[in-house]
């Protein structure tokens, strides 16, 4: 992808973003504004984002590109700069006066180290946007803490409401805390993008913490958590009794929403052999009717009665649904205006052809190891997202193209930059 053609005609076409994000948290931030349109170049060190190696398979007893830096990276041409050299630190300065936007998810304090506090940043670009994750944010207690998906997890709330209510605290198999994160900070940028064309082109500086994107996915259970401060009973989902309780406890399968909802077997009883359907309360009377009891049957067509013997209930609709597989139940289910799916594991969503349909699982040509397969784009422009995915670039692949035609230096230039160790770490001693 040497050439990369950059579009005119998409969202965020004209928006060019200096990428110095790593790992997972901020790659996946910057792929979704390159879906967008925007022109994202990833600045890595010589050493490159860890990801590229990291968790990397073998094919041919030949060490691949990790699917972890292909499946977050596409779209983006990439530039290593070493930025503890002046020629480096030169390349970099150019990059801050011709980019809008600048990312970063590094530990707390890299960038202030390395000599570009965000005074520094401004001044060399007063309309620039300054985005960043930390697992804490700038201030506060927690500021100087690092932070990874798990710790996020456990520190926003939703381990302790997820799992087993008699098990352990159990993180999340959706990663919030990274890719959660990652989407706060799109639309932080792409809000302070719109301030910044109608303020004069004023910058700002952007900042997502990993912890506070955990809290805001577990908005509801905070919710629940006034609940039972309040004295709520009613938590009749959360199968131990709540009464009393100062904290929201985990709620294995429960629906924690208005409707009761579980998990329910069926054949062949395999371990994704499951339907999840919620007993939304209109259709409870043609769901009881559907599993053979009397649709105003006493003790389930109320809700305060389903509620308190949902147990019971859900035995019931267990005894249905093991004579089905989940997708006959669904099917079933849906013509009868019941909302349920199946549990798919992730071998049925990649096939599944509504997920197909979407292009949410998509393939991208053009790696020099071979094409890939990779999720697709969430979220859907009329005016369309980009019309191709292009791979992830290689370590360094528009070092060349990046300086001269972003950066505007010459032929001469770029020599000497190179010359003088910009794009490389020094050789060892
Ligand atoms: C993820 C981390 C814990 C990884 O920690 P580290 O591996 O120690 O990286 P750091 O970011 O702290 O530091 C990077 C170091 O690289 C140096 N560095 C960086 N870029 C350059 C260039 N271009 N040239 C020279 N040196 C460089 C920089 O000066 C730092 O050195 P020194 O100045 O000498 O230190 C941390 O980055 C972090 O807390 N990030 C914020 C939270 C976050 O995004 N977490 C999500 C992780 S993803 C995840 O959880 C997951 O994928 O799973």
């Amino acid at each position: 992808m040497g050439n990369y053609p950059l579009p005119t005609d998409k969202a965020l076409s004209g928006v060019r973003v200096l990428d110095m994000t790593h790992v997972q948290a901020g790659p996946t931030s910057s792929q979704l504004l390159a879906w967008l349109g925007a022109d994202v170049i990833k600045f890595e060190a010589p050493t490159g984002d860890i990801t590229r190696q990291q968790l990397a398979h073998v094919v041919d007893g030949k060490r691949q590109e990790s699917f972890y830096f292909k499946m977050l990276n596409a779209n983006k041409r990439s530039i290593t700069v070493n930025m503890k050299s002046k020629a480096g630190q030169e390349v970099f300065e150019q990059l801050i006066r011709k980019c809008d936007v600048i990312m970063d998810n590094f530990g707390p304090g890299v960038l202030t180290r390395l000599g570009y506090p965000d005074e520094k940043l401004q001044e060399l670009n007063p309309g620039l946007v300054i985005a960043s994750i930390k697992g804490f944010g700038s201030s506060g207690p927690y500021s100087d803490y690092k932070a990874y998906e798990p710790i996020a997890q456990a520190m926003g709330g939703s381990m302790s409401v997820t799992g087993d209510p008699n098990g352990p605290p159990t993180i999340s198999g959706a990663f919030i805390g990274d890719s959660g994160t990652g989407v706060h900070l799109a639309l932080g940028i792409v809000a302070a993008i719109y301030h910044r064309t109608h303020n004069g082109g004023k910058g700002q500086i952007v900042e997502a913490a990993m912890q506070d994107s955990v809290m805001n996915l577990c908005r509801v259970k905070f919710r629940d958590h006034l609940r039972l401060l309040g004295g709520t009973a009613e938590l009749a989902e959360y199968g131990p009794p709540t009464l009393g309780l100062t904290y929201v406890p985990r709620a294995l399968n429960d629906s924690g929403g208005g409707h009761i909802g579980n998990a329910i077997p069926c054949k062949p009883f395999g371990p994704n052999d499951y339907i999840y359907m919620v007993a939304q309360a209109p259709v409870v009377p043609v769901l009881l009717k559907e599993i053979g009891l009397e649709p105003d049957d006493e003790r389930f067509a109320p809700a305060a009665a389903r509620n308190k013997n949902q147990h019971e209930f859900w035995k019931y609709v267990s005894e249905y649904t093991k004579n089905y597989t989940k997708q006959e139940v669904t099917a079933r289910f849906n013509e009868l205006d019941i909302p349920c799916g199946p549990v798919l594991s992730t071998e049925e969503v990649v096939a599944d052809p509504h997920v197909l349909h979407r292009e949410m699982w998509t393939k991208i040509e053009g790696h020099p190891e071979g094409d890939y397969y990779t999720v697709g784009m969430p979220v859907k422009l009329s005016l369309g997202e980009v019309d191709k995915k292009y791979p992830s670039p290689g370590l360094g692949e528009h070092n060349e193209q990046i300086t001269k035609d972003v950066c505007g230096f010459s032929e001469a230039d770029f020599n000497r930059l190179k010359e003088a160790g910009a794009y490389t770490l020094p050789p060892k001693k």
